[in-house]
């Protein structure tokens, strides 16, 4: 290797970082301006329509060679960093602190805002209801598990409405304090990991016992005090306890996803690349469920998820949940509500927001 040449290579990405930094305090000022400027008019300081903007022009701008998907995640970053400074957003996640709820608000929300473990999905609902917090992180779905029925049924009862979804992929880690596999004499894990992890368990461990625990992040704290153990976790509870990782990418499904969604008080702007989800009840006669889903075919709308889940106050009736592309005040969204309003007996719009960039 030429270490002259190597030299003078880093040299040049120097200077040009030193750009970028002067290029990224100059545009934190201007922001910072913004910030000031919403807070006197009383403006969302998140505006997810801006925000897709800059992602659309950035891409049309972009001519490589680095590819779209790392440009989204570094001005991601940016305007996320930018974002924390106009206004510290207060995000409440279903805790504890390092689980895939935690990841999930992280990933959206970037390491800066200020996160707050609760104890269960109702809490989150309830305190970001009471204005606690900006926002709440739910687990909605999981391409595995299906729909996480809890958080829609609380939905029913709540103003709240979905201001945003997080994809994050479920990769599991089997990590302890020893380096050493045959040292495991038991394994500490939450049920959910141990059934997603059942036949690489049976595999590698198949004498070892399982023990398990109420989350990810209890099982690294135990694999944390027993040297002679080990815990199915995520990678943030590993960064967090100091633990090795032993084996990654543990689970039996390579593309185990959850889904999340990011609730809060205020409903969203269209952004040009929305979803509406939605939830409503029809009448118990033939051909409901058909008029019902007939605005939306004859307008081209694209549904993409249609669920029933039992309507809890009456045994064997049906509430049908709905994901659709387009937003509920844009037509032809909005001529289909009004249509599908006047033949079902009930009608909840949960929310219109951006579709997430795993989705585009
Ligand atoms: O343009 C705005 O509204 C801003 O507040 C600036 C900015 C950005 O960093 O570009 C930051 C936060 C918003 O969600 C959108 C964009």
């Amino acid at each position: 290797m030429n270490a002259q040449e190597l030299e003078n290579l880093r040299k040049k990405i120097d200077t040009l970082d030193e750009n970028i930094l002067k290029l990224l305090n100059q545009r934190a000022k201007i922001a910072f301006k913004v910030g000031a400027l919403k807070s006197k008019n009383n403006l969302s300081f998140w505006d997810p329509k801006r925000e897709q903007e800059i992602f659309n022009r950035i891409e049309k701008l972009n001519t490589g060679p680095l590819p779209n998907q790392a440009l989204f995640s570094i001005f991601h970053e940016i305007i996320t960093a930018t974002r924390e400074l106009q206004h510290p957003t207060k995000v409440a996640f279903l805790g504890p602190e390092t689980t895939f709820s935690h990841m999930a608000a992280i990933k959206h929300f970037g390491k800066t805002a200020l996160f707050y473990p609760l104890p269960t999905i109702k809490d989150v609902f309830w305190e970001v209801e009471k204005g606690q917090y900006d926002y709440g992180v739910v687990p909605v779905e999981n391409s595995i598990e299906g729909t996480v029925a809890y958080t829609l049924d609380l939905f029913m009862q709540s103003e709240l409405k979905v201001c945003g979804e997080i994809y994050l992929k479920i990769n599991h880690y089997l990590a302890s304090l020893t380096h050493k596999k045959e040292n495991i004499e038991k394994i500490y894990a939450h049920p959910q990991a141990v059934a997603q992890c059942r036949n690489w368990l049976s595999h590698h461990f198949p004498k070892i016992a399982v023990e398990e625990v109420r989350s990810t992040a209890l099982a690294a704290q135990k694999a944390k005090d027993d040297p002679k153990s080990a815990a199915i976790t995520t990678k943030l509870a590993i960064e967090k306890y100091g633990l090795n990782v032993l084996e990654k990418y543990i689970e039996d499904f390579a593309h185990n996803t959850t889904r999340f969604w990011i609730i809060g008080q205020t409903s969203l702007h269209p952004t040009g690349q929305d979803i509406t989800s939605l939830i409503f009840a029809i009448p118990d006669k033939p051909g409901a469920l058909y008029q019902a889903l007939k605005p939306f075919a004859e307008r081209q709308i694209n549904l993409t998820k249609l669920e029933s889940r039992p309507m809890k106050s009456l045994p064997w009736h049906y509430l049908f949940f709905v994901n659709l592309d387009g937003h509920c005040s844009e037509s032809p969204v909005k001529d289909a509500l009004n249509e599908l309003k006047k033949i079902c007996a009930h009608l909840k719009i949960l929310g219109s927001y951006p579709k997430a960039y795993e989705r585009k």
